[in-house]
Order: structure tokens, then C-alpha cells, then sequence
């Protein structure tokens, strides 16, 4: 049987319910052996993120030269990338060792607050990784600022915004709408210049989302490694986080974790 890989370029959530946690957890459920480059290191817990210590752009280089010309991965994802200088060396070291099936989960602001990407980091993400990315996963508020309209709330909203996303260079969008209003169910658009598709699933009952996004971008890239078609990648992947939200923890005083198990549980595998 081949085993495939996937690598995360992301920051570490201590909570272990985000970050590179959540992507290694969910790469190891899907039967994918997981990587990591740590860009920075986040002091969090279900309460919100107390600190942030950025990685030095020497530090992130070695690590993606470490684990690309020894390891190879089939698809990378990047989360939390924080500055600048650090989305231009990813991006260089992407472009350097040609390395395919880039999955870009824009992550600005953690749900409990604490920002996780400069304002001065928008442009560069835009410029330099996008035109070489398969998908990017913005969230409303992420996708606003992305396709820099005023709001981005309604499923027209989506379809505009993923419009004007795509024209920056990148192949496909998934806006994802977790946060639409309450009453309506959680449908994610996906956007290939040509065609919207709707990724829908029941809209949970739980205040417990920490590390959705991440959760499910973080699957969306082991299954792509796994050699499956986007299209199909996204509809196995929100399975993969619907029941990971239907399952989740109620653990900590805050926005308790997905439950990285939770598709073995609705399968009954324990
Ligand atoms: N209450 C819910 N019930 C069902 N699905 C949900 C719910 N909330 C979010 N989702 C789904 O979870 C996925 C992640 O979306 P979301 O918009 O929450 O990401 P996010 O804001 O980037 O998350 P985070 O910032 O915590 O990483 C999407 O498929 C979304 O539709
Ligand atoms: C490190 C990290 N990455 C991403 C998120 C997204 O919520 C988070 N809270 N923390």
C-alpha cells in the first residue's frame, strides 16, 4: 500500500485544538503521514491566544528545505504564516522545490480573538501565494478582506467575492459559511472560474468550533494527497469536519475543540 504525505506550514496552537495540531491530527485520521514547518508558536487555549512568538524566516526556510528534499510531500497546507517575510520565503521555497497541491487557509484571527496575520501581511499573501495555490479557504470575514469588499454575508456576497478571489490567480476558492447567520445551514461555496458548487451540510448546534477551519483545510489536503480530484477532496473533507463539529469536546472554560475522531464514532469504529 503507498503512503502518502502531507506537509502543514502553520503556527502551534498549545490548546491543541487549531494549528498545527489540529493539521497533524487530522492528517494522521485520514491515513496520511503528517509534516510540519512551524511559523510561529501561539500561547492558546480555549479562552483565546495570550501570546505569539514569530519563527525567524531562517527558521522556517530550514525546516521546509529539511522536510522538502528529503520527504517530498504530495500536498501542503499553510495556516497561520504571520508576517510578510515570512509568506515570501514560503512562497519562494514553494516555487523552489515545485512542490504541487497547495491548499491556503488564510487564517487572520483566531475565533477567541488574537491576530494571527499582520494587516501588512494581506498583500503579500495575495501577491505571492496565491498564483501558485490549487485552493484557497477563506471564512467571511477573511474573505472580505481578501476580495476587499465591505461585507461578505449573504450567499450572493459569496459568490462575488469568490469571483474577484479568483481573479488574483488562484485555481479554486471554498468560502467557507460557518459564519452565516444562525438559521441557515452550513454551506460553503466552491468557485473554478466557471462554476459555483455548494458544499452543505446541517448547521450544528454548539458553540465548541475551535479549529474548524483549520480542521477542515487540513483534510481537504490529505485527501488531495491522496490523489483524489479537488471536488471530491472538499465533499470527503466536509464530512470529515461535520462530524468532527457533531462530536466535539466540551472541554476548557472557552470554544472547546472538533473531535478529530468524531467520523469514526458516526462509523462505528469506536
Ligand atoms: N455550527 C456548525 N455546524 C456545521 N458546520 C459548521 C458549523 N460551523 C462551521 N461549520 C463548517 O465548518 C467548516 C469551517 O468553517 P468556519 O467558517 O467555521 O471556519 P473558520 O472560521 O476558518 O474556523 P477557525 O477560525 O475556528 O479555524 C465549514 O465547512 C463550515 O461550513
Ligand atoms: C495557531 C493557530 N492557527 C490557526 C488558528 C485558527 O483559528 C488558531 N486559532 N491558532
Amino acid at each position: 500500500m503507498s503512503l502518502f504525505k502531507a506537509l502543514t506550514i502553520a503556527g502551534s496552537d498549545s490548546g491543541g485544538g487549531a494549528g498545527i495540531q489540529a493539521d497533524l491530527k487530522t492528517f494522521q485520521e485520514l491515513d496520511v503521514y503528517g509534516m510540519s514547518v512551524i511559523t510561529a508558536i501561539t500561547a492558546q487555549n480555549t479562552l483565546g491566544v495570550h501570546a505569539v512568538y514569530p519563527q525567524t524566516v531562517e527558521s522556517v526556510v530550514a525546516q521546509l528545505k529539511a522536510v522538502a528534499e528529503d520527504l517530498k510531500p504530495e500536498a501542503v497546507k499553510t495556516g497561520m504564516l504571520f508576517s510578510k517575510e515570512i509568506i515570501q520565503a514560503v512562497a519562494e521555497q514553494i516555487e523552489n522545490y515545485q512542490l504541487k497541491n497547495l491548499v491556503i487557509d488564510p487564517v487572520m484571527i483566531a475565533k477567541g480573538g488574537g491576530q494571527l496575520l499582520k494587516d501588512d501581511a494581506i498583500d503579500a499573501l495575495c501577491e505571492y501565494l496565491l498564483p501558485k495555490a490549487t485552493l484557497i479557504t477563506p471564512n467571511l470575514p477573511e474573505a472580505m478582506r481578501i476580495a476587499d469588499m465591505k461585507k461578505v454575508e449573504t450567499i450572493t456576497d459569496m459568490k462575488k467575492a469568490a469571483k474577484r478571489i479568483y481573479h488574483l490567480g488562484v485555481k479554486h476558492v471554498l468560502i467557507k459559511g460557518g459564519h452565516l447567520s444562525s438559521d441557515q445551514k452550513a454551506i460553503d461555496l466552491l468557485y473554478d472560474g466557471s462554476t459555483y458548487y455548494s458544499v452543505s451540510s446541517d448547521r450544528i448546534d454548539t458553540k465548541h468550533t475551535h479549529g474548524t477551519g483549520c480542521t477542515y483545510s487540513a483534510a481537504i489536503t490529505a485527501e488531495l494527497a491522496k490523489g483524489n480530484e479537488l471536488y471530491k477532496a472538499v465533499n470527503k473533507a466536509k464530512h470529515f469536519i461535520t462530524c468532527a463539529i457533531r462530536h466535539s469536546l466540551a472541554i476548557g472554560n472557552g470554544i472547546g475543540p472538533t473531535n478529530h475522531r468524531g467520523h469514526r464514532i458516526e462509523n462505528k469504529e469506536g
